[in-house]
């Protein structure tokens, strides 16, 4: 991989970003996130991811110097549908996925994010959805999803506007889940992830399925919720659980 890397720390996979200047997300990059998903899924040791760009920024979006190779309307619907295919599994991967966005998160940058189950952010932080100043939309799912954080209002402006947010506003509107100053963004996320890493790989995949049916009915939701109860319930994990609490002690999971 040319543009991603990734180690292990306690059970967290901290894949960085790194395409300079701007970590703008050529098709290439999107290509080895998929390869890189598939690499974590079957890794035992990683229990969680932790997303974060080098250099100045999260990600600058696409790589708008591409767009020049984009010569019909089909290649342009394609070019939309493979990144959204790629952020769709990045959302309902069956680890917890955390960005940790410093300088900017614009355009499918932002949309990578969205695509997260949790993101932290610096205070000063750029994130918005700038198509519209390229006379063009947003195409990895940034109208869908920016809608179902802030609002049908709020994503509205923004998408005309193209003007972005700051990290702290993102929080405010329900965008991002913690704001803190730059130089506190990674140890924070870092410790975030480690305390979810030591909950049961097998719950956190269990809790994922059921988060995904929130986009669908509450009917369908709760049929899936029961079922991922049903499984859990069964698991080695839920019997250390349940074990631990009443020795009062603190669980052990093995994943199983
Ligand atoms: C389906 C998805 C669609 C999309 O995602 S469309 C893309 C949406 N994103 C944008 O429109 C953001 C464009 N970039 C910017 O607005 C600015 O840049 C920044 C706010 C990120 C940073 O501004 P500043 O600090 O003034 O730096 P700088 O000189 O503009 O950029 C540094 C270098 O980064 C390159 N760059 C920035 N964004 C992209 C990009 N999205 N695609 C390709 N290159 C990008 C520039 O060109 C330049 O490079 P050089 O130093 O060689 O001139």
């Amino acid at each position: 991989m040319e543009f991603l890397k990734w180690r292990a720390e306690d059970g967290v996979a901290i894949v960085t970003i790194n395409r300079p200047p701007a970590n703008a997300l050529a098709q290439q990059l999107i290509r080895e996130l998929d390869e890189l998903m598939t690499e974590v899924e079957h890794n035992n040791d990683v229990r969680v991811v932790l997303l974060h760009g080098e250099g100045r920024f999260f990600s600058a979006g696409a790589d708008i110097k591409e767009f020049t190779d984009v010569s019909s309307e089909q290649q342009a619907v394609n070019l939309a549908e493979n990144g959204q295919a790629v952020f769709d599994r990045l959302e309902s991967f069956p680890k917890p996925v955390i960005a940790a966005i410093h300088g900017a998160a614009l355009g499918g940058g932002l949309e990578l994010a969205m695509s997260c189950h949790i993101r932290y952010v610096a205070e000063d932080a750029k994130l918005g959805l700038p198509e519209l100043n390229l006379g063009i939309i947003p195409g990895f799912g940034g109208t869908q999803r920016l809608p179902r954080y802030v609002g049908l209002a709020k994503a509205a402006e923004m998408i005309f506007t193209g003007e972005p947010i700051s990290g702290a506003e993102a929080v405010q509107w329900g965008l991002a889940n913690k704001a803190v100053p730059q130089e506190e963004l990674l140890p924070q996320a870092l410790e975030l992830a480690k305390k979810i890493a030591k909950k049961s790989p097998v719950s956190l995949k269990a809790a994922i399925h059921a988060l995904q049916y929130s986009k669908k009915s509450f009917e369908e939701g709760i049929k899936a919720e029961a079922e991922q109860f049903g499984i859990v319930f069964n698991s080695e994990d839920a019997k250390e659980g349940i074990q631990a609490f009443i020795e009062k002690r603190q669980p052990t999971f093995s994943g199983k």
